[in-house]
């Protein structure tokens, strides 16, 4: 451990400190919420647009900091997405608090430029997103990888030109439902495409939910080959149950932003099979007492895993389905069992 006192000139003095606090805030970890968006896309129900709005808002009050409120995609497409706009003006907002939209193309901005020049304060983040392989993109997009990139570039452009950030998600970094196994220096190829056409952060989608932490260890070394890791996100599924170990494994390989969907919500409509995010609440628990920080939105603070739990919770009861979460059901049901005057240890 260096001794301040040793240093020379109060430049240096400085310069050792801001080292230290770069240290310290490496250990931050983004959570971005997308239950409002990944995790709604793939309920059978429409959803009505004030139960969305509600779910934004508590997690807006939970200390979440950054929430995908929803989607300017074709409804005929993902109909779960529709009235977007309507969600944006009804849900609760915090200060500190962002709420980016997902946007497919340029009907899509056009749409969120609309709603801007009426409420511009209504979002200040699109995230536009294409796929590592051409079967999927077709699936999703309806063109491939390469055309969908020509697409994304103007998108991307008129929306910084408009002041907005832009985030880019490449789906099916580790396998595809259509095509197999993922060439990772093809994963790298496209997400080097979005930093290029402007997105300042990239989510790396295990949209199946089968990826296992050796092979997230593996597309990351690849990634990071040519895109600094402090722009690239993880964004895991759940379907074969190592969503919370590929969230640790990506923190170990120097990610510090992690896609996340409250009560596990979610999935993606051209992945068959796949279940949804990893939970919010089981990234919030397993990261209890470790060395990172889940950093909060509203109160500066981090997230309120009991509010985060109760969350979830109330929207799985709205969806008429069970919480996924094996942090929230366990704290749910230790809850119930204190309730009851039970015996209840940690467990
Ligand atoms: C991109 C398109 C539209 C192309 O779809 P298309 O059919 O090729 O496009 P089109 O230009 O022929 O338009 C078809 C119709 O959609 C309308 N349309 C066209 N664009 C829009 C728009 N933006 N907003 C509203 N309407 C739109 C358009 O006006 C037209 O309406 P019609 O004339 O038939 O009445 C379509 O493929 C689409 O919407 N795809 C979105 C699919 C989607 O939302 N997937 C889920 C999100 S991605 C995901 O979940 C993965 C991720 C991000 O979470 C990460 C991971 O897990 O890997």
């Amino acid at each position: 451990m260096l001794n301040p006192s040793r240093f020379a000139s109060r430049s240096l003095l400085r310069q050792w400190r801001s080292r230290s606090y770069a240290t310290v805030a490496s250990n931050i970890v983004n959570i971005v919420e997308v239950g409002p968006r990944d995790g709604l896309q793939n309920e059978k129900g429409v959803i009505p647009v004030s139960v969305k709005a509600e779910l934004i808002s508590r997690l807006g009050k939970a200390g979440v900091q950054t929430i995908e409120a929803g989607s300017f995609v074709s409804p005929k497409w993902v109909p779960q997405m529709a009235g977007t706009a309507e969600v944006l003006l009804q849900m609760e907002r915090f200060p500190g608090v962002r709420y980016p939209v997902l946007v497919p193309n340029q009907k899509g901005l056009d749409a969120v430029a609309a709603l801007l020049a009426a409420h511009p304060a209504a979002t200040d983040e699109i995230a536009v997103f294409t796929a590592a392989t051409d079967a999927f993109t077709r699936a999703n997009l309806n063109v491939d990888t390469a055309e969908s990139l020509e697409r994304l570039a103007p998108v991307a452009r008129a929306a910084l030109d408009r002041g907005l950030r832009v985030r880019g998600y490449v789906s099916v970094a580790i396998a595809c439902p259509y095509s197999g196994q993922v060439d990772y220096a093809r994963v790298r190829h496209v997400a080097q495409a979005l930093v290029d056409m402007g997105c300042y952060e990239v989510s790396l989608g295990d949209t199946v939910g089968v990826g296992t932490p050796t092979q997230v260890a593996e597309m990351l070394e690849e990634v990071k080959k040519s895109i600094a890791v402090g722009m690239l996100a993880g964004h895991f599924h759940d379907t074969y149950g190592t969503a919370v170990a590929n969230v640790l494994t990506a923190l170990e390989h120097g990610v510090r932003t992690i896609d996340a969907s409250v009560g596990g919500l979610g999935g993606c409509p051209y992945s068959p099979g796949a279940t949804g995010n990893v939970a919010t609440e089981d990234v919030l628990y397993a990261l209890q007492g470790s060395p990172y920080h889940v950093a909060g939105g509203a109160a500066g603070g981090t997230i309120d895993l009991a509010k985060m739990v109760d969350i979830g919770w109330w929207i799985s009861e709205q969806l008429g389905r069970e919480s996924t979460s094996r942090a929230g059901r366990a704290i749910r049901a230790r809850r119930l069992r204190e309730a009851e005057g039970k015996p209840s240890a940690k467990l």
